[in-house]
């Protein structure tokens, strides 16, 4: 495993993978250093809270890093690649979790033949559930690809894909829990409104969202069959199923797709 892995933003991305990491336990919490621009009580809340180690200085982050992950708003990575470039030595892989952007940002703007990696992780990796799309550069090893993925395999699964699939990669599981925790907050509303305990409430709709997602892993149904299983003809999920279907569901979802898709196509460009 890496011996040493820097963190290039100090964000909830970052501290989703660092979570999970510590957690894992897979590299110790001082082999782990964190940087981020300019905000030193963030740093100081992560080391205190999963006792990594912090520095402002890139350099000392950097030089002797096997592993360096972006970990920046894509807006920021043309400052943060001339900060790092003066440090790199060859032997370090580079990690990007940007959206939106290409591995030939990273070559065309270093103009070095530096290894990198591009993956679009979730925030799940906090817990363990993550699921990380990666894609490989010109030049990475095949050491530091296997380092890379088992690192990612510590936080949940990893999923090798084309670089051409990374912006709908993106829409689907980089930006897929905020759709599935806007409808828990949209059914907590509604359980509100009729007047159910909000704790009551939580607890059903909890247990629910985990049972789907077992139900999915563990049986051999397709998400069809499993929702006709639960459709009774005539029944109470078939008024549910259609007042969905009426209310453009299908095309909703695609709706908000496309736009993550064209929002990533975006990033890139930029
Ligand atoms: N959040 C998510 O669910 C996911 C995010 N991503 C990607 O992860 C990246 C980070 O997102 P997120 O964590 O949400 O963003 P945040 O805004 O939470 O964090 C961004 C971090 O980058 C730091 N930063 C800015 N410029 C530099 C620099 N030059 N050098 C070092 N650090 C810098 C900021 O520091 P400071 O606070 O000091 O300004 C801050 O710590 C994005 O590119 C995003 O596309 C990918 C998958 C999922
Ligand atoms: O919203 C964003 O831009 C990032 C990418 C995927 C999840 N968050």
């Amino acid at each position: 495993m890496f011996e040493k892995i820097v963190f290039l933003g100090a964000g909830a991305m970052a501290e989703a993978l660092i979570a999970g990491i510590v957690k894992a336990n897979i590299v110790k919490p001082e082999q782990i250093v964190v940087t981020n621009k300019s905000n030193q009580a963030r740093l100081q809340a992560l080391a205190s809270n999963y006792q990594v180690q912090t520095t402002q200085s890139i350099e000392q982050a950097v030089t002797d890093a096997d592993a360096v992950v972006f970990a920046m708003k894509p807006k920021d990575i043309q400052t943060a690649l001339a900060e790092v470039r003066p440090h790199l030595t060859g032997s370090q892989v580079l990690i990007s979790v940007l959206a939106g952007t290409p591995i030939t940002v990273f070559h065309d703007t270093l103009t070095m033949n530096v290894p990198i990696i591009r993956t679009m992780p979730n925030t799940s990796s906090t817990i363990g559930y993550g699921a990380t799309a990666i894609t490989v550069g010109e030049y990475v090893t095949e050491q530091q690809l296997e380092q890379t993925k088992k690192l990612f395999e510590t936080v949940g699964t990893v999923t090798v894909v084309e670089e051409d699939d990374m912006h709908v990669v993106t829409a689907l599981s980089g930006s897929g829990p905020a759709y599935f925790y806007y409808m828990v907050e949209a059914m907590q509303e509604v359980a509100a409104k009729k007047g159910l305990e909000a704790t009551k409430a939580k607890e059903l709709i909890y247990q629910t969202i985990l049972g789907v997602a077992e139900m999915l892993q563990q049986t051999e149904e397709t998400p069809t069959q499993l929702r006709k299983n639960i459709t009774s003809p005539n029944g109470v999920t078939q008024r549910a199923v259609e007042a969905l279907y009426d209310h453009h569901l299908p095309e909703t979802i695609e709706a908000a797709i496309e736009a993550a898709i064209k929002r990533s196509e975006e990033l890139g460009k930029a």
